[in-house]
């Protein structure tokens, strides 16, 4: 490794000597020629100056900056953790330089700090970076360039001096010294090829996250994340296989689009326990994305629904599950606490119920939300509504450019039934198969419900007591059905006998 540069051990004795004997001759003609400057301005006219030169600042620059150049020839670029207009967020350039020097100069690190990530196939390991305080050397194209781990300053009291008065409180840099004379290739290409790479590794290690807004807030940001990890995949998720080739060829006709913002509207709808969220779970560990998801009932504002949004990253998918339980055609909202009627009571021709609770997002400020905002912030983003009842949505929130795609998720049918004991119990045909796909064509029953009915959960449960259970469900849930269609047919009879035609 070269001798590392004096400005970075900031002990410039020998290395000034050294330049005043060299430069010396330089200086007396500079002082020279200042000298010879004052003496001969005052008689030249004003009018002929421009000026800046009249005022000799242009002059007294330009040889400040040539004696700071000759006294201390290396630059330095400083990259700041927090700040660089991007609010309460790290600096996305702080956060690549650290992933590159992590990666590439670590060994050479005397300390450093290890954080844990995934990696692609989400097992833990270590990420190593730069401590503070750290200097480490890197070469680019034959060029040396040196960064250095600034920590924020301590006060005296030990923890970061966050409540320091002054730009620098509480705040880390790594600062990038190199030799003037590499200006071109630092600016030009070294930054840019550390940003790339710093991007990459940071892509490679990422953790996903779920973002929520619900609860209590800590800090100024709108969102609290914990890690994300759903098992749902397109792999285990049971529908019509068509039609998941077509939500899967949607997706990656979007992430093909590298480089430029797209964003995808899905409206997910049927009955509760058909794999809505299973759905955006499986989006997600398709696409690799993060899932911010967002609690409606917990937005104050229009305002506030904007920032949030703002708040987001690129790379993810924002929901909002049971929409039209959280928002009502007219901005009031109700809560989620407040449930809809169950799949028992649940009727489609009844109308939505009453919102209790007025807020103050309206369906203007989703809309505005939902389109509005996507050109102006760019990134890869995936947004999805979910609800049990499609047709309580306003026509204007789920019409298409805004909903691109409308998927039904129904109840099981012989096929989702195949492929959940596929999953669940490895049987490709059984006896009791045909019974199944009997039943199945009378009686809704929910993947969910299917699910549940496959799991062994006693020990010695086999295949066959699984699928006999099930059998037993269906059986159960048709009489219970006839039951109900009974009972109905009875209530429209009148006390007279007449029979009361439904409207
Ligand atoms: N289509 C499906 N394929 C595979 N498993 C499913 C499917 N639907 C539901 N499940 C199973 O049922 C569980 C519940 O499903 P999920 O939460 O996705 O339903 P949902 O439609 O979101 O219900 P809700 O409307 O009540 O939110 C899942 O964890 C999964 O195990
Ligand atoms: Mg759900």
């Amino acid at each position: 490794m070269p001798p590392r540069p004096r400005t970075m051990s900031r002990d410039p004795t020998p290395a000034v000597s050294g330049i005043v004997e060299r430069f010396a001759g330089l200086w007396s003609a500079l002082a020279g020629a200042m000298l010879a400057w004052s003496m001969v301005r005052p008689y030249l006219p004003r009018h002929l100056l421009p000026d800046r030169l009249a005022g000799g600042s242009l002059l007294r620059c330009h040889a400040r900056s040539l004696l700071a150049g000759l006294l201390d020839p290396y630059l330095t670029v400083t990259l700041a953790e927090y700040g660089g207009g991007e609010g309460m967020r790290r600096g996305a350039a702080y956060e690549r330089a650290a992933a590159y020097l992590g990666a590439r100069c670590a060994r050479e690190a005397r300390t450093l700090r290890s954080e844990s990530a995934r990696d692609g196939g989400g097992r833990r390991r270590f990420v190593l970076r730069v401590d503070d305080g750290e200097e480490v050397a890197d070469e680019f194209r034959g060029a040396m360039v040196w960064w250095h781990a600034v920590p924020a300053p301590h006060h005296r009291h030990g923890g970061p001096r966050c409540d320091a008065p002054g730009e620098d409180a509480g705040r880390t840099y790594h600062r990038l010294v190199f030799h003037q004379r590499l200006r071109d290739l630092v600016v030009d290409s070294y930054l840019p090829h550390v940003c790339r790479e710093g991007r990459a590794i940071m892509e490679a290690n990422r953790r996903r996250k779920l973002f929520t807004n619900a609860g209590e807030r800590y800090g100024k940001s709108s969102w609290k994340h914990v890690a994300f990890k759903h098992p749902s995949t397109f792999a285990t998720l049971a529908m019509d296989p068509a039609k998941k080739r077509e939500i899967m060829d949607d997706l990656d006709a979007g992430r093909r689009r590298i480089g430029k913002a797209w964003k995808r509207g899905y409206l997910l709808y049927g009955p509760p326990g058909t794999g809505k969220s299973s759905m955006i779970a499986a989006m997600a560990n398709y696409l690799d994305y993060d899932i911010y998801d967002i609690e409606l009932t917990s937005v104050s504002t229009n305002t506030e629904l904007r920032r949030m949004f703002i708040d987001t990253k690129g790379k993810s998918i924002i929901v909002i599950e049971d929409i039209d339980c959280s928002l009502d055609l007219t901005g009031k909202r109700r809560s989620r606490q407040q449930p809809l009627p169950g799949p028992a009571d649940d009727d489609a021709d009844a109308p939505p119920p009453e919102p209790t609770s007025i807020g103050r997002v309206t369906l203007s400020g989703l809309l505005n939300f939902s389109d509005g905002l996507w050109s102006a912030c760019g990134g890869e983003r995936v947004i999805v509504f979910t609800t049990n009842h499609a047709e309580w949505l306003d026509p204007a929130l789920i019409r298409r450019g805004r909903m691109d795609k409308h998927i039904e998720m129904s109840y099981c049918c012989f096929e989702s039934f195949r492929f959940l004991a596929r999953n669940y119990l490895a049987l490709d045909a059984h006896p009791l198969f045909d019974d199944i796909r009997a039943q199945l064509q009378e009686v809704d029953i929910t993947p969910a419900n299917v699910a549940e009915l496959l799991t062994p959960k006693r020990a010695g449960d086999d295949e066959g007591s699984c699928l006999a259970g099930l059998v037993e469900a269906l059986r159960e849930a048709a009489a219970a059905a006839a039951a109900a269609t009974k009972n109905a047919t009875s209530n429209n009879i009148q006390e007279d006998g007449e029979v009361v035609e439904d409207e």
